[in-house]
């Protein structure tokens, strides 16, 4: 594994990947260095985190093996432009922005220097990410090992063409808050019968996080599993009646589609 990892920008995407990374024991957390704009956070990280805050982003890219580009796609331009000369053929830079394509890094960079397109999404703070992964024609196989080992190590990370990186930020980038919205709208129904909200948290996060393991380790199709719970005349074929009529598949299918399309204009 590459000796340093720099992430410039320590916002909610940042910071979960240091998380990641440090509770994942893949770097001490000494390796992991840390700039953004804003002194405040950059003590917040150190503090909390025990990463290594740097000076500028210059000071970063000179000392980091690795570099991961956590800030927002609106600013990403007028923090890699001023850095082009620092790049070295050798290092691999990693961008996490929504809609940032790698012929655009190329353009403000270098398309010569080995470059990622990543889309993580905030679980990996508690190793529990799901990434997306595309790279250019730079980057060898040893390396696309490298950044999967990376991702994988809070979380699980698989490596797509860059055209499905859309479709990515619409399932799984944004994904985590069309569940906590889904969980929390599980919650509001059970205080509305009576349950107390921490409790309903509890028993709500504990069933989606349950649910979503049963797909992962039995492998078995959703529908299925939907099956097992269906008793014949019983409770919850009486609710997925009710989800159905309100057309509940048809509104998560759409909100995937609009991130996906969001994350395209974005480009
Ligand atoms: N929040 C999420 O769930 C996900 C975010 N992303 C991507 O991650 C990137 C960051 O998003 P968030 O962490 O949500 O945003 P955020 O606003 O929480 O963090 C951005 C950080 O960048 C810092 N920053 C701004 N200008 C800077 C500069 N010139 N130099 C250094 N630092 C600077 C800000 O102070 C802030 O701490 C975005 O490109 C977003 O598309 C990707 C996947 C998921
Ligand atoms: O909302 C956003 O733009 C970022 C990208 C994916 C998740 N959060």
């Amino acid at each position: 594994m590459s000796k340093t990892i720099g992430i410039i920008g320590g916002g909610n995407m940042g910071r979960a990947i240091m998380a990641g990374l440090i509770k994942a024991q893949l770097y001490p957390a000494d390796a992991v260095l840390v700039y953004d704009l804003n002194p405040a956070a950059l003590t917040t990280l150190q503090t909390e985190l025990g990463v290594q805050p740097m000076n500028s982003a210059a000071e970063l890219v000179a000392t980091a093996d690795v570099v991961v580009i956590a800030v927002k796609p609106q600013v990403i331009d007028r923090v890699l432009t001023p850095l082009r000369a620092s790049f070295r053929a050798e290092q691999l830079l990693i961008s996490i922005a929504a809609g940032v394509t790698l012929a655009h890094l190329g353009t403000v960079l270098d398309p010569k220097l080995k470059l990622v397109r990543v889309m993580p999404n905030t679980p990996a703070l508690v190793g529990a990410g799901m990434a997306g992964v595309a790279v250019n024609s730079q980057v060898t196989a040893a390396e696309q090992a490298t950044v999967l080992a990376i991702f994988n190590s809070f979380g699980r990370a698989q490596l797509v063409p860059e055209d499905l990186i859309d479709a990515v930020v619409g399932l799984s980038g944004s994904g985590p808050a069309y569940v906590y919205l889904f969980l929390e709208a599980l919650a509001d129904g059970a205080v509305a019968e009576g349950m107390p909200r921490q409790l309903a948290y509890e028993f709500a996060a504990q069933t989606v996080y349950g649910a979503a393991k049963m797909v992962l380790s039995t492998e078995e199709h959703p529908g299925v599993l939907k099956d097992m719970v269906c008793s014949p005349g019983g409770t919850t074929i009486a609710a997925v009646e009710v989800l159905e009529e309100h057309a509940f598949r048809g509104i998560v299918m759409a909100a995937v589609h609009a991130a996906t399309e969001k994350n395209r204009q974005l480009g």
